[in-house]
C-alpha cells in the first residue's frame, strides 16, 4: 500500500468533530461553525482619544501660544465614570482616554496643548469639529458580522469577539487523543532501567505532538503484557472520552505484539504494510462506537513520522482545519541512500542560507535513532524510486511537529 492510499483511508475515514459552544477565552485555536455577530457598537459610545479637554471647537476658535483662550473645567471625566456628563458652551471638561464624551462636546483638545489647568485652562491651540472623538459605531455596529463561520480563532480575533459581546463561541472542539504505549521493555522516565529495560519516550513524544498540533491529551498510559487490564479493555476504556486513540508498538511480525493480537480476531482495525520508511507497518480503524485508532509502529522515528503523515491529517480533519502543509524545495548538501520501492522521510536539518534553502541529513536515518532525530528540524520527502540522494539534488520538505521556519 502507497503513502496515498494509506493516508486516503485515513482522511476518508475520519470526521469533523460535531459543534460545541465554548468559552471564548477558551477558544484559542479553534475553528468557528457559526458567524460571530456584534450584540453591541463598538466603539459603545462617543470617547475621548486623548487625554485632554472635552471641548466645543467653536470656542477655541483664535486660540494660539500668543493668544491662549481661558475655559473653566467643570470637573473630571475618568475612563469607566458611568455619570453622563453636560457640557454647556464656555466651559470644558477634563477628560481622559477611553473616557465617555459629555453631551454638548464636539472635540477634545489634548492636555498638551494647554497649561494642564485643574479648575481653568488655557488652551494655546483651535482644534476642528470631531477632533479626538471616537465616534460610536465607527467600528463595529451592533448586528454586523464580526468573524465568518471557518476561522480559526488567534488572539486577534479573540479580541474582537469579547469586544462584541461575544462570552462563548460555537466551535469544532480540539480532538481529545488517548496515547497508549505497549512493550514490556519499557519503564517511565525517572525510574531506574534494568538490563533490557529502556525509558518510554513515544508516550511522552506522541502526548507532546497531540498538543504541538493543537488537540489534547485525554489520557496517556503504559500496557504491559503482564498488566491485570488487558490492551483491548484498556483500549474500550480510553474510547469513552477520546476523539481518537493512538497505540505505539506491537505490530510488527514478531511473536509477542499485543496490538495487532487484540484486533487480530475483528476488522474493525487493519493492518498493512505502507511503502514508506520509516513507518512500514500501521495499523489503522474505528473502535467502540466508531472512534479512529492509529497503531503506530514502536520504532521511536518511525513512530513520530507516522504520527506526523496520518494522524496530523486526521486531527486537522476532525477540528475542522485544512489539510495544507506548507513545503519548500531545498538543495541537498550532503547526500544519502534511500530504500528502494519504499517513500523515504528522511529527518534533515533545513536551513537557509543566501543561496536559498538547504538541506543536510540530520544523522543516521536508522528507525532507532533519537540522536538524529532531535538533531533534525525537517522532513525530506524521496520518492520509491530513488536510491541516492546526490548533493546537489532539489528535495521536498517540510517542518517537523511544532517546529519553526529556521531564519
Ligand atoms: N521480522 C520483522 N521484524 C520487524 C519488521 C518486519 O517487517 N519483520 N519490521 C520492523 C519495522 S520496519 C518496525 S518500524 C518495527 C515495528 O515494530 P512494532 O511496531 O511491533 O514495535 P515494537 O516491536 O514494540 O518496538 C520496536 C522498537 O521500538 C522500541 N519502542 C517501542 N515502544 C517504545 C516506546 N514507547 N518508547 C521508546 N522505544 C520504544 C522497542 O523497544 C523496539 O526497539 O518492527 C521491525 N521489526
Ligand atoms: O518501517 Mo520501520 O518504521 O522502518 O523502522
Amino acid at each position: 500500500m502507497s503513502v496515498e492510499q494509506h493516508l486516503s483511508r485515513v482522511v476518508g475515514t475520519v470526521r469533523p468533530l460535531d459543534p460545541l459552544r465554548v468559552a471564548t477565552i477558551d477558544a484559542l485555536g479553534l475553528v468557528l461553525t457559526a458567524p460571530v455577530r456584534s450584540a453591541v457598537d463598538l466603539p459603545g459610545f462617543d470617547n475621548s482619544a486623548m487625554d485632554g479637554y472635552a471641548v466645543v471647537a467653536a470656542d477655541l476658535a483664535g486660540a494660539t501660544p500668543d493668544a491662549p483662550v481661558a475655559l473653566p473645567v467643570l470637573g473630571d471625566i475618568p475612563a469607566g465614570d458611568t455619570e453622563r456628563h453636560t457640557l454647556t458652551a464656555g466651559s470644558c471638561w477634563r477628560i481622559m482616554t477611553g473616557a465617555p464624551v459629555p453631551e454638548g462636546a464636539d472635540a477634545v483638545v489634548q492636555v498638551e496643548l494647554t497649561d494642564a489647568g485643574v479648575q481653568r485652562v488655557q488652551v494655546r491651540a483651535e482644534v476642528a469639529v470631531g477632533t479626538a472623538v471616537r465616534r460610536a459605531g465607527e467600528d463595529v455596529r451592533k448586528g454586523d458580522l464580526v468573524l465568518d463561520a471557518g476561522v480559526r480563532l488567534l488572539p486577534h480575533h479573540i479580541a474582537a469577539c469579547v469586544a462584541a459581546g461575544a462570552a462563548d463561541v460555537e466551535v469544532r472542539p480540539a480532538p481529545r487523543v488517548a496515547v497508549i504505549t505497549t512493550g514490556d521493555e519499557l519503564v517511565p522516565v525517572g525510574a531506574p532501567l534494568r538490563h533490557g529495560q529502556i525509558h518510554d519516550s513515544n508516550g511522552p513524544m506522541l502526548a507532546a505532538a497531540v498538543r504541538a498540533c493543537g488537540a489534547v491529551v485525554a489520557s496517556l498510559v503504559h500496557v504491559g503484557d503482564r498488566d491485570d487490564e488487558s490492551l483491548a479493555d484498556v483500549v474500550r476504556r480510553v474510547a469513552g472520552d477520546a476523539d481518537a486513540i493512538v497505540t505505539s508498538g506491537g505490530i510488527s511480525a514478531g511473536a509477542y505484539e499485543p496490538v495487532k493480537e487484540a484486533f487480530a480476531s475483528g476488522d474493525a482495525v487493519r493492518f498493512d504494510s505502507v511503502a514508506m520508511q520509516p513507518g512500514k507497518p500501521q495499523g489503522f480503524g474505528l473502535v467502540g462506537d466508531g472512534v479512529p485508532l492509529f497503531a503506530l509502529p514502536g520504532n521511536p522515528v518511525s513512530s513520530l513520522v507516522s504520527f506526523e503523515t496520518f494522524v496530523v491529517p486526521a486531527l486537522r480533519c476532525m477540528a475542522g482545519r485544512d489539510q495544507a502543509r506548507v513545503s519548500w524545495r531545498a538543495s541537498v548538501t550532503r547526500g544519502w541512500r534511500s530504500p528502494a520501492g519504499r517513500v523515504q522521510l528522511a529527518r534533515v536539518l533545513l536551513t537557509r542560507s543566501a543561496g536559498g534553502w538547504q538541506v543536510e541529513p540530520s544523522g543516521a536515518q536508522g528507525s532507532h535513532i533519537l540522536g538524529g532525530l532531535a538533531a533534525a528540524n525537517a522532513i525530506a520527502v524521496i520518492a520509491a524510486d530513488v536510491d541516492v540522494v546526490r548533493e546537489g539534488d532539489e528535495v521536498d520538505v517540510h517542518l517537523l511537529p511544532g517546529e519553526e521556519i529556521p531564519s
